[in-house]
């Protein structure tokens, strides 16, 4: 028990790795991407014959992460940007559990636009039956009987491809948020949440886009754009080279275009996530805001936000209009060529009326897969780069598989649980910035047992404590030791489902008075949650509430008051059972009576676990068995109350000035 010993912050950083992948996180140039945009409407052109409209590539780029995010903007400052595997790879590696199914998929939709294909051929027999007076019946029935089987086969195609999008969407999902649960705590220290959303929602939303129209509907556009050809010159090879001198000299400009569109749209994107992040900054701080009188100031950032975002999506919008306007330009000039080289060459007898009608007919049946190219360019570049900002989640440094157990034996066991004593030995831990380490070499010892107050100025290293007893951070130097066992090799479960801790600023979850007691608990019979309830004091405000302890709380329920927070934190931790207590500034919000009625809780407690408590009040530090004093991340002395007092100096002036103060 003592004084510090004092080793370098530069020991050996992190302990063994305990799973989760490589990478890590490092500064990256950062902007927040929106929170939740919904999947990119395509941009209609006219539709061809075959009844599909296309989009000319031009995403809404103010409503999602357009190829934006393809150029290499994270979004996140935690995030790293380091080159991983390809991100192409990565996407056929989702792909690939699917690619039956797919494959299934994509035939009868090319099956369904075959039909389709068949249709202007068909529509020339029907021309030249009613040209030489005979019955177009068969090719009137076949080309219904092409409608139908056409449109069914499509139809079964879309399904089975959305269907196994929304699969993909799925798995996509679940894997990362068991990933995100399964984070450590300082990846997630570096993350921002919005941008942490918007990959569980809105990339992985993308991920359905590039498989239906980036891979298969690009696949099938490629087929369908050789058959059109391939009937097309079959019609006649004169025609479809005026065709072909229009469309690709038109589509050698539009190319020229798509970077711009694709830098556009990188723009507006990132300027919809700043404006997420001036909202977030507002909402994260509601009432200060208002408190400081500063609504007219956000409201006027936000909208400054909102305004560059709109500017930007509007040159986006310009140039998707040029590019649309150019496309179907193509078409249209591709059509009055046909037109006149055609019309030209049926009034000199070389070609038949039929055969110019069925040739236009396919010409405007080109917009369909032309299209499908450019929506399958830009569906694969966003895409691309959803998978790549949901793999950078997916390699960030996580624990071991299954998370915590969140009923211990204990709760199941009614017997009494066994207090854990703790050591700290000559331990070493940074936050991993550039301030110095918050423990510089801590060494103290908790008997199994009792209780244990730790003391200390603001920012002496209390709270960080817990966190290193928590392993929601690895100590770099030194050994921490939870029932003489080392706690790296405790498995993680196990020791936090030995512990309970009460946080500084417990939160309530959002649910219900019940679901905020059992929460580390569930497991915890009626007779348990009573018991917990009237401990903690808490059945007058049960009483009071119009269901009890079915009553909403938190978010969208009832406003609770700091104490009653407090309390509820308090009875969460006293249904765990736990081994070891870790009580951080419990009693400061609470009311004399109430505070009280805590103590001696917590006192009794302490006779069957251990109890560690970072103490604020006088009356709390009194009552422990031991006291130990932080300062600037050392142990400066441990002992009793009165040991102290007569001992060490900075007690006696916190005793007399900070402890007791906060007693009121
Ligand atoms: N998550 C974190 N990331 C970076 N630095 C941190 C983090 N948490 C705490 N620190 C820093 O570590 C040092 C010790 O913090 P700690 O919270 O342990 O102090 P404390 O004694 O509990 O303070 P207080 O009584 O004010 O709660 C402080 O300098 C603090 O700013």
């Amino acid at each position: 028990m003592g004084t510090a010993t004092g080793t370098t912050a530069d020991a050996e950083r992190n302990g063994p790795p305990e799973g989760g992948g490589p990478g890590g996180p490092a500064g990256g140039a950062g902007r927040s991407a929106p929170p939740d945009p919904p999947e990119r409407p395509a941009p209609s052109t006219p539709p061809g014959p075959s009844g599909a409209a296309r989009t000319s590539g031009a995403a809404d780029a103010n409503s999602a992460p357009g190829p934006a995010e393809a150029s290499g903007s994270s979004g996140d400052p935690g995030i790293s940007e380091a080159p991983g595997p390809s991100p192409l790879r990565l996407l056929l590696s989702r792909v690939r559990p699917h690619q039956g199914v797919l494959l299934r998929a994509g035939l009868l939709s090319l099956a369904g636009s075959g039909a389709g294909l068949a249709m202007p051929l068909t529509a020339k027999y029907a021309v030249d039956a009613f040209a030489a007076d005979r019955s177009p019946a068969g090719p009137l029935v076949a080309l219904t009987a092409l409608v139908l089987v056409g449109a069914c086969l499509s139809a079964y195609g879309r399904y089975l491809m959305s269907r196994t999008g929304e699969g993909v969407v799925l798995r996509a999902r679940d894997q990362l948020v068991s990933r995100i649960m399964r984070l450590k705590v300082p990846a997630v220290d570096r993350l921002t949440p919005g941008d942490l959303q918007s990959r569980v929602t809105s990339d992985t939303t993308l991920l359905r886009t590039v498989l239906s129209s980036g891979l298969v509907e690009s696949f099938n556009s490629v087929l369908m754009l050789l058959g059109t050809i391939g009937f097309m010159a079959y019609m006649d090879l004169t025609l479809l080279g005026v065709t072909l001198v229009v469309i690709v000299g038109i589509g050698a400009v539009t190319s020229l275009l798509m970077p711009r569109i694709q830098r556009a749209q990188l723009r507006a994107q990132e300027s919809v996530g700043a404006m997420g992040a001036a909202l977030d900054r507002v909402l994260q701080a509601f009432r200060t805001v208002k408190a400081s009188g500063a609504e007219e100031r956000e409201t006027a950032a936000v909208a400054a936000a909102a305004r560059h975002a709109h500017d930007r999506g509007v040159t986006v919008a310009k140039w998707a209009s040029v590019t649309d306007v150019t496309m179907m330009m193509s078409i249209q000039l591709a059509f009055l060529a046909v037109l006149g080289v055609g019309g030209a060459r049926v009034a000199s007898g070389s070609l038949e009326i039929s055969a110019l009608i069925a040739f236009l007919l396919y010409l405007f049946y080109l917009m369909g897969p032309i299209g499908g190219l450019v929506e399958g360019w830009t569906g694969l570049q966003s895409g691309l780069a959803a998978v790549r900002r949901i793999d950078e989640v997916e390699s960030l440094p996580g624990e071991p598989a299954p998370p915590p157990a969140p009923v211990r034996e204990a709760v199941r066991d009614p017997g009494p649980a066994r207090p854990l004593g703790v050591a700290f030995q000559d331990v070493v831990f940074g936050y991993g910035d550039e301030r110095a380490p918050a423990h510089q070499g801590v060494t103290f010892d908790v008997p199994a047992g009792g209780m244990v107050a730790l003391v200390g100025p603001s920012g002496a290293g209390k709270s960080t404590v817990f966190s290193l007893l928590e392993r929601f951070y690895d100590h770099d130097g030194g050994t921490i030791s939870v029932a003489d066992r080392n706690i790296r090799d405790w498995p993680l479960a196990e020791l936090r489902g030995a512990l309970a801790y009460v946080e500084q600023d417990a939160p309530v979850l959002a649910g219900t008075l019940r679901e905020n007691l059992l929460f580390a608990a569930p497991e915890a019979d009626e007779e348990a949650l009573a018991s917990a309830v009237a401990r903690t004091r808490l059945d007058a405000l049960v009483a009071r509430l119009p269901e009890g302890l079915d009553t909403a709380v938190g978010h969208r329920g009832v406003t609770l008051s700091g104490g009653e927070r407090q309390r509820i934190a308090i009875a969460r931790a006293l249904l765990r059972r736990p081994r070891l207590l870790l009580l951080d500034e419990v009693t400061s919000q609470l009311d004399a009576v109430n505070e009280q009625a805590l103590r001696d809780v917590i006192l009794e407690l302490a006779e069957q676990t251990t109890v560690l408590v970072i103490a604020h009040r006088l009356s709390t530090v009194r009552h422990a068995d031991r006291i130990v004093v932080l300062e600037e991340g050392r142990v400066r002395r441990a002992g009793t109350h009165e040991e102290l007092l007569t001992e060490d100096d900075l007690y006696r002036e916190l005793a007399t000035t900070q402890l007791a103060a906060d007693a009121r």
